[in-house]
């Protein structure tokens, strides 16, 4: 097969392929979909739509494509949108990572699983593109009725697969329209901008992979070399072939194990230094020679991106990841590791970070850190309360005003908040409650990098991280046409949810550090709890969150004058619900005290097992909020005559 023509192909995929026809492929998945899957194609419901957090599962791992995949989208649905298209990016499982489509056939999009999130995998869907495309490795029409499930059988999906450079489906790219004509060739042209979609994204994200490499961008013909690479190339300073795309792959017959490590001039008629050469001086294509078969190609050669040298003056400023404020508010908790973890993975990547989480669970707290662990922690970080602000003031408050544009007080003309944030951290708390007229205007800004004050006629460019929070649910306003679907999209880079006080596996230590804070503000002292209380604190389930507990606990000290805080410090309903929770005392203990010598190790029981059933019988929890050792409270019990109820008969 000539190189050149096969160069000069629209795809890379060998198209006169004979043993590959779509049909047949089709026909032997809706054989499985029945067969081996054992799908009902009758069954109506659409496709499973993962939680926000599952979604960034799938997403975290695929940052770097997901940004170069956008543009390629982008531009995709632009030419294609006004037939009724939508884009759908999907991860190797087949889960929808990122979407593009018209907000107002959202719900009708939504019936037929296509949204962001949802899951088309054969098993679970049947014969369908994406699932195809990645079984595959082509590119696919599925329409109409080559759906094998019922509710399908209205769209139609043309899907092409992203290879990375070791040949495997790292994504799969789908344009599907929920009307279209019935003669499935109507949708030939779409298949074909699919697929140099896909191939534009692999080798956008090949170039960006092998910056730091010398890399030969080939064709067939010298005129299209500049506006239409077809093979790339990247190889280390040696010469050696470290990686090749799958259009070169597919034209000399190789698999990346087969060329990778091999010398450039074992390919072609070429030495490094001429290659070299040519990268160093201006770019002027090189007509080569490809040894194994002999055919004519062209190339141009890109030098590897130049690392400025680090100068010793320079070091400091150099970002590294300042992760203090993030670990302190992830304290022991699990899950706000996670956070934590996942936040100090995205900072800096260009994704606004959605949070989402109770009132009082530290969610501005959560963005403070961000900001601080980000290499923008030296310029601004602004809060804007959405809630807060009246609808008609919210607009200037956020853009700005120029001169002239109010009369009165504000006559002056003033900054945004966008504009205060120029170079830092924008922080929309409630953003749920943003007015939708607002969200067009923040979603210009955030496609346009630039904000336009009112009353001008001129816009300010802005650089800024935006982290939001709410305490809503998006997903839900998105359904119900109160928030922007594509501002959803613009917003959730990533989602990270916080969880209640209640939830947090490390109350006990949170309520122990935040008494000491409060102590050292209010008397220059770290403060203390009795057992009693600190317990009383532990079992209750603070709806008000770590605001809540903190003024609390600040109450409390000014209570008890900066000494330990007792029981009768706390609030009523906190003392309350401490009782409450004691199950009876003979359920508890035995060997009742008799007499009323007894009355002493009565109290003293009855406080250690408060102590006890605050931490759930933990022995080694309970000792350490008593500050002794296990054996003691081992002991004590054995005295007072108490067992833990997991011991009764
Ligand atoms: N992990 C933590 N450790 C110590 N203090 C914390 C922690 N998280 C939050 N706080 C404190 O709790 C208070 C409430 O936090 P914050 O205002 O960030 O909550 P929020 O979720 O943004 O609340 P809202 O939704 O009502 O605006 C603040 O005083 C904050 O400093």
């Amino acid at each position: 097969m000539a190189f050149s023509s096969h160069w000069s192909a629209p795809g890379h995929e060998a198209t006169s392929d004979i043993s590959w026809r779509a049909d047949d492929v089709i026909e032997r998945s809706r054989q499985r979909s029945m067969g081996v899957h054992r799908l009902d194609p009758g069954r109506s419901d659409p496709p499973r739509v993962l939680t926000a957090t599952a979604l960034q599962d799938h997403r975290l791992p695929m940052e770097d494509l997901l940004d170069v995949a956008r543009s390629g989208m982008e531009s995709l649905f632009l030419q294609i949108r006004d037939a009724g298209y939508v884009i759908l990016l999907t991860d190797a499982h087949g889960v929808a990572v990122d979407f593009i489509s018209n907000p107002l056939l959202d719900r009708e999009l939504r019936q037929a699983g296509l949204y962001l999130g949802s899951c088309w995998s054969e098993e679970t869907e049947g014969t369908c593109a994406v699932a195809l495309a990645n079984l595959e490795q082509r590119s696919i029409t599925v329409h109409h009725e080559e759906h094998f499930r019922v509710p399908y059988r209205t769209l139609s999906c043309s899907a092409a697969p992203l290879l990375g450079v070791d040949g495997q489906v790292q994504a799969v790219l789908d344009a599907s329209a929920l009307y279209s004509p019935d003669d499935k060739r109507s949708q030939h042209l779409v298949l074909q901008m699919v697929k140099s979609t896909a191939r534009l994204i692999e080798n956008a994200q090949f170039l960006k992979q092998f910056d730091r490499n010398l890399v030969l961008r080939l064709a067939g013909r010298r005129d299209f070399l500049e506006v239409a690479t077809e093979g790339l190339l990247a190889l280390d300073e040696e010469g050696r072939i470290v990686a090749a795309n799958q259009a070169f792959l597919q034209s000399v017959g190789r698999t990346p194990a087969m060329l990778t490590g091999a010398h450039v001039e074992d390919v072609f008629n070429a030495r490094m230094e001429r290659l070299l050469g040519a990268s160093l001086a201006h770019p002027e294509p090189l007509a080569l020679r490809l040894l194994h078969s002999g055919e004519r190609c062209f190339a141009l050669a890109r030098g590897p991106r130049k690392l400025t040298p680090v100068t010793e003056r320079q070091r400091p400023m150099l970002h590294t990841p300042d992760d203090k404020a993030l670990r302190e508010l992830a304290g022991n908790d699990a899950s706000m590791t996670r956070n934590a973890q996942q936040a100090l993975r995205v900072v800096d990547k260009g994704l606004a970070i959605l949070l989402q989480g109770e009132s009082g669970t530290g969610k501005e707290a959560f963005a403070k850190a961000i900001h601080e662990a980000s290499t923008r922690r030296s310029k601004a970080f602004v809060a804007v309360n959405c809630a807060a602000i009246p609808d008609t003031l919210i607009e200037s408050e956020l853009f700005g005003y120029k001169e002239g544009a109010f009369t009165g007080a504000r006559s002056k003309g003033a900054r945004g908040k966008v504009q205060q944030a120029h170079g830092g951290t924008l922080f929309l708390d409630e953003i749920g409650d943003m007015p939708l007229a607002m969200q067009t205007r923040l979603l210009r800004v955030l496609a346009e990098r630039e904000v336009t004050p009112l009353g001008s006629e001129t816009s300010v460019p802005v650089d800024i991280q935006i982290v939001c929070a709410t305490h809503r649910d998006l997903n839900e306003l998105v359904a119900n046409g109160l928030f922007r679907l594509d501002l959803f999209y613009r917003l959730n880079g990533v989602t990270l949810a916080l969880p209640s006080l209640h939830e947090r596996t490390d109350k006990e230590g949170l309520i122990r550090q935040l008494l000491q804070e409060e102590g050292r503000s209010l008397y220059a002292r770290a403060g203390t709890a009795s057992p009693h209380a600190l317990a009383a604190l532990q079992t209750y389930h603070w709806p008000g969150n770590i605001r809540q507990l903190k003024n609390i606990l600040r109450a409390a000290l000014a209570l008890s004058g900066g000494e330990a805080i007792e029981l009768e410090h706390l609030p009523l309903d906190i003392q309350g619900a401490m009782r409450a929770s004691l199950p009876p005392p003979r359920m508890l203990s035995i060997g009742l005290p008799a007499s009323p010598v007894d009355a002493a190790a009565g109290s003293e029981r009855d406080d250690l097992v408060q102590v006890l059933r605050a931490h759930h019988w933990n022995i080694t929890h309970a000792a350490r909020s008593l500050g002794i050792c296990r054996a003691t409270v081992y002991r004590r019990m054995q005295k007072l005559g108490i067992v833990s109820p997991n011991q009764q008969a």
